[in-house]
């Protein structure tokens, strides 16, 4: 016998719920997600708005062995730029890095000139990127969206592998909370950033 199905609402709670409940979370372990749910998740970000269906987002998967070449990568990048970068500084990075399952480097494929403005087209990435933290987030995993310098540092986007007209914006960190999630912290009162426009 079939089950009866959610009320609609009830399924839009659910969303609702889980959209505001998102809280970015940095101390991370394995496992991340993998295989078909890791794809499932990742095919959130196909569902960006994108105008003129440009598809400007690139995702570049860290994991694996792989994070330690990246580590390299990063390492190298911080002591070019910086000779006298701390130990604490590339610890600081190390650690992150050995304990962050999956990371994901956010990548916009810039199409200069384009009719579509090119912050359209950084957007349509932006919004990528949210609605994988969303699909972590509603998975079950932490996530959190970082940058920094090594993200417009062009030696470390090379090494990724982006071309030279392609733009590194940020990496996802992602994996299993260390820590018990606690609810997110109070956010700011929606009131305040919203208002009915009137004509004068
Ligand atoms: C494009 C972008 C880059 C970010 N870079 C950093 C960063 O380098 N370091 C950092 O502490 N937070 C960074 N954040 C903010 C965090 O991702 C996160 O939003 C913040 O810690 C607040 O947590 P919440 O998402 O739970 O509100 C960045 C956010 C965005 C959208």
């Amino acid at each position: 016998m079939p089950m009866p199905t959610e009320t609609p609402s009830a399924a839009a709670d659910a969303v609702l719920d889980s959209l505001t409940a998102r809280r970015s979370i940095g101390l991370l372990q394995s496992p991340a997600p993998e295989g078909g749910d890791l794809e499932k998740i990742l095919q959130t970000a196909m569902s960006a708005p994108d105008h003129g269906k440009l598809r400007p987002w690139r995702y570049v998967l860290i994991r694996g062995a792989a994070r330690m070449a990246f580590l390299q990568v990063i390492t190298e990048a911080m002591r070019a730029r910086d000779p006298e970068v701390t130990e604490a500084m590339l610890e600081k990075q190390r650690a992150r890095i050995h304990r962050t399952p999956l990371i994901i480097a956010v990548g916009a494929a810039i199409q200069a000139g384009h009719k579509i403005p090119e912050v359209e087209q950084v957007l349509t990435v932006g919004a990528g990127a949210m609605n994988l933290l969303n699909a972590f987030h509603a998975s079950g995993y932490g996530a959190v969206w970082l940058s920094g310098a090594n993200v417009y540092d062009p030696a470390v986007s090379a090494a990724l592998g982006f071309e030279a007209s392609e733009r590194l914006l940020g990496f996802l960190y992602v994996g299993t909370p260390v820590e018990p999630v606690s609810p997110a912290p109070p956010r700011p009162d929606v009131q305040k950033f919203t208002r009915d426009w009137r004509p004068a």
